[in-house]
């Protein structure tokens, strides 16, 4: 069924709505990921490299919303990377579409039913920090979850303990380990003079900021913004899962009256695909590596 239970902002798919869309997954795919990578705007050729693909559509797959923005092809795609098994989504879903943090987040709960341990979140965003140069790839080394400041919050309602805790820790949310992979995977990748780190910050959108918001997140200690990414990464670290975020600096966000270049999602779209080859064999090379270290350290 495609009928999900929303009171207000309270989120309460059911463990049976999780527990029904991952059983019809696993009948329907001998694959069994242990890296889930969730594809951001204009992202989806990250999921080109894999081996023994097998594609779903979201319209197909029981309680999954399906993708409404160009630049996410709404395909959740199985394969494996030097061996490591792993599933793509192809476009993820946003506030800004209508869809309740809970219908958002549904699909990192079902990969951690599937048995997946790490997440890999890419997305694009507006780079604040002055120092960002478009087609940078930042490191999410933390993040600012402004739309659950006001009770958007995909934790909102009750707590289902099979998942995890009422109250989680976010100071730790996204692997410290990880980050410094993708700085080693960098080096030998060539690409380190365009990977940075910072703090991404999601609004809701669908607009873009105005100027005396993007001058307030800077205040606020923010380095990029995007619509994104939180609720997933939120919920992700609430049920165990190891997180690594990649924000991809598509445009300069506008922190001037003077400045009159005006941001448009195709320029997002055309600088995602400028940068998608480089972002795929990082992000190849991520998956290899990350599940290498969890055979490590259990
Ligand atoms: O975060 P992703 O979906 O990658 O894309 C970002 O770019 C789109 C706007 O151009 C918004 O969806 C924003 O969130
Ligand atoms: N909110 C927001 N989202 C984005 N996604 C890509 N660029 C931007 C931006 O400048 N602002």
């Amino acid at each position: 069924s495609r009928t999900m239970h929303c009171k207000g902002n309270s989120c309460s798919c059911s463990f049976e709505d999780y527990k029904l869309t991952t059983q019809w997954l696993l009948n329907h795919t001998s694959h069994r990921p242990k890296v889930a990578v969730i594809c951001g705007s204009g992202l989806g050729l990250l999921a080109d490299g894999a081996a023994n693909k097998q594609t779903f559509r979201y319209q197909d797959i029981p309680n999954f919303p399906v993708s409404t923005v160009a630049g996410h092809e709404g395909c959740l795609v199985f394969g494996t990377i030097e061996g490591t098994s792993c599933v793509f989504m192809q476009g993820h879903f946003h506030l800004y579409e209508g869809y309740s943090l809970c219908q958002v987040t549904l699909p990192v709960r079902i990969f951690k039913l599937m048995g997946v341990e790490s997440l890999l979140v890419t997305n694009a965003s507006g780079g604040i920090c002055p120092d960002f140069k478009v087609g940078d790839i930042m490191i999410i080394k933390d993040h600012i979850n402004l739309p659950g400041f006001a009770g958007q919050h995909p934790l909102c309602g009750p707590n289902d303990e099979r998942f995890g805790i009422r109250f989680p820790c976010m100071s730790d949310a996204y692997s410290k380990d990880l980050r410094r992979l993708v700085l080693e995977a960098g080096l030998e990748l060539g690409c380190n003079d365009f990977i940075r780190e910072g703090v991404y910050c999601m609004v809701s959108g669908p607009n873009f900021e105005t100027i005396a918001e993007a001058r307030m997140l800077r205040i606020l200690g923010c380095d990029s913004v995007g619509m994104s990414t939180v609720p997933e990464v939120t919920v992700a670290k609430h049920c165990g899962l190891r997180v690594l975020g990649l924000s991809l600096i598509t445009n300069k966000v506008s922190l001037d009256y003077s400045r009159e270049e005006k941001v448009n999602h195709e320029e997002v779209l055309q600088i995602s695909k400028m940068r998608a080859e480089v972002l795929q064999k990082l992000v190849a090379t991520m998956i290899s590596r990350c599940q290498q270290q969890s055979i490590n350290t259990h």
